[in-house]
């Protein structure tokens, strides 16, 4: 068609095609070409479709290996880059507190609108109003305060102690049939965090009747991953959590609608066994998460959580909880059988602390040093939400490292390659939890540990940090303790789980636990045998 035609008012289709086609062409050049001249970012570096457009971040989103790509990134583009139009990831240890601390001039990026949609209203997760969230912080912190820890660690014990009975079966006499331990360990997350949050366990460490659920979390969180970093996502949004779903999202999406009324249907459980208790007026002999939240009140408004918020939280801390102590039991094994010396180290720390397994309790328990040190490295090596968690910039603007980033733009700090950062983590590849622990003598100064502690942030900092974060350290220095307390472990045949020759870009270290990242992070090993000791 000659172009004058293209501009020339025509009522043929031929015509109006061509127009409209030439239109689009028109607004994405133009697009494109502001995004790499006049647009705030413009000055920084990134890949080059990536400074363009955001399909790049939804295709490593979708992938599993956006932590990959954001570490590749920062090896060939520095310490920032921009990842998406309108986002940029800085991976310095100053810029934590000024992203996420108490006083950042940011909110919850719009990725967040998205992730909990089906269930009617934000969890506190994906809660973007500041005051809101502060106000839903409010709600819950009284399930996660001191007192009610106490209480949790008898809970969380018995749990404990089922993954290590349960994974030794067959171990009695001599070594057991092969476990696959990233299994046994999403186990142990899914009974205690159900057992504390609803005062029900999913009992997956003993039958087999549940465990399709971590299947569906699975390929949930891959849908709503991308999903909610896609272009258009405004348009498709609304979408979500309706019959449209299915058809537009595949197996995935279905398994999402699943996952949100399992979690409705436990809750309405959980609200029908209070309201009963209530009316009876009995009271129960233990306070579940769900406890504190049905009775919440806030002290300043007199509001408490509507039913929606509910359901909202109560799909949240199911897999929030499960999954981030599930990685890292199962990443933290990987490490110990991969350096026999650590496992050596840490069996001996706790079989001399200890007398006998039921004696297995804080305060003793919370102050071992070498598992705790186990652990801290287990969450450098694998932080369970490996990439950016985007924050918007509020007016005013954000300064970090002398960089002025203004309203609008959205800011990360990439966990992942924050911890293998060499200049703080020297051989930052290698598992060594010496790293956590003062030792002039060995060459660890209180200012190593000091700047080791500053750069690494698996829980991150600030107000929406994770609420979990004491929780986790009991459930996981109870697993690791009561396994290795009364059992002996050893690889089956090659240790699986970590890297290899033949696996994709950044996925070949074979001393590396390996994840998918899909906000909550998925993996596969390490393949072991165990025998009983006691
Ligand atoms: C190793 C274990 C865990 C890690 C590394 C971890 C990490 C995180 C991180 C980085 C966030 C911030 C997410 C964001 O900004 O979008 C978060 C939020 C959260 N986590 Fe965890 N988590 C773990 C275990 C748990 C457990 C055991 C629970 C509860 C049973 C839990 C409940 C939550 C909740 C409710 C939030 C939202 C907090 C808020 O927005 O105020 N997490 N977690």
């Amino acid at each position: 068609m000659p172009l004058e035609k293209l501009f020339w008012p025509s009522s043929s289709y031929p015509a109006l095609i061509a127009q409209a086609c030439f239109a689009i062409i028109s607004y994405f050049v133009i697009l494109f070409i502001y995004r790499l001249t006049l647009h705030p970012l413009a000055k920084y570096p990134g890949p080059f479709l990536a400074r363009i457009s955001d399909w790049p971040l939804v295709v490593h989103c979708y992938r599993g290996d956006r932590h990959l790509w954001e570490y590749s990134n920062h090896q060939k583009f520095g310490s920032i880059v921009r990842y998406g139009a309108n986002s940029i990831s800085i991976s310095t240890p100053s810029s934590i507190p000024l992203i996420h601390g108490v006083k950042a001039n940011v909110k919850k990026g719009s990725w967040y609108k998205t992730l909990d949609i089906s269930a009617g209203a934000p969890s506190i997760q994906m809660e973007i109003n500041k005051q809101e969230h502060a106000l839903r912080r409010r709600f819950l912190n009284p399930a996660f305060s001191e007192k009610a820890l106490r209480e949790a660690e008898k809970l969380i014990a018995v749990s404990a102690k089922k993954f290590s009975d349960k994974l030794a079966v067959g171990g009695e006499k001599d070594w057991s049939s092969p476990k696959n331990m990233s299994d046994w360990a999403t186990y142990f997350g899914f009974d205690f965090v159900s057992d504390l949050g609803y005062g029900q366990s999913f009992g997956m460490l003993e039958r087999d009747e549940n465990r399709w659920i971590p299947n569906v979390l699975k390929n949930a969180s891959i849908f709503l991953y991308y999903v909610g970093y896609l272009p258009f996502i405004d348009m498709i949004r609304p979408l979500i959590g309706s019959s449209v779903q299915d058809y537009i999202g595949g197996q995935e999406a279905a398994d999402s609608l699943k996952y949100t009324n399992l979690a409705n249907s436990r809750l309405a459980e959980r609200i029908e066994l209070e309201e009963k208790m209530q009316k009876e007026k009995v009271q129960l002999d233990r306070k579940d998460t769900f406890h504190y939240l049905l009775n919440s009140k806030d002290p300043v408004t007199g509001k408490m959580f509507t039913k929606e918020e509910l359901q909202a939280d109560s799909a949240l801390i199911i897999a929030a909880g499960s999954d981030g102590v599930g990685l890292t039991l199962s990443a933290c094994v990987f490490y110990l059988l991969d350096n026999p010396h650590t496992l050596q180290h840490l069996m001996k720390e706790i079989r001399d602390s200890f007398p006998s397994m039921e004696e297995i309790q804080s305060p003793k328990l919370a102050s071992l040093p070498y598992l705790h040190a186990c652990i801290e490295e287990t969450l450098r090596m694998n932080p369970p939400k490996a990439s950016s968690l985007p924050r918007e910039v509020l007016k005013g603007g954000l300064t970090i490292d002398g960089e002025f980033i203004p309203k609008g733009i959205t800011v990360g700090t990439p966990l992942y390659v924050l911890h293998h950062d060499p200049t703080v983590f020297p051989d930052p590849w290698s598992f060594k939890p010496e790293r956590w622990v003062v030792s002039p003598s060995q060459g660890n100064t209180a200012e190593m540990v000091a700047g080791a502690k500053a750069a690494c942030a698996p829980f991150l900092v600030g107000p929406m940090n994770c609420i979990g974060k004491n929780m986790s350290y009991i459930a996981l220095k109870l697993a690791l303790a009561h396994l290795l307390f009364s059992n002996d472990l050893r690889v089956c045949g090659e240790l699986s789980g970590g890297g290899s020759d033949v696996a994709e870009e950044g996925r070949q270290r074979k001393n590396e636990y390996q994840m998918r990242d899909w906000i909550l992070g998925f993996r596969d090993g390490p393949m072991v045998e165990i025998k009983t000791r006691l």
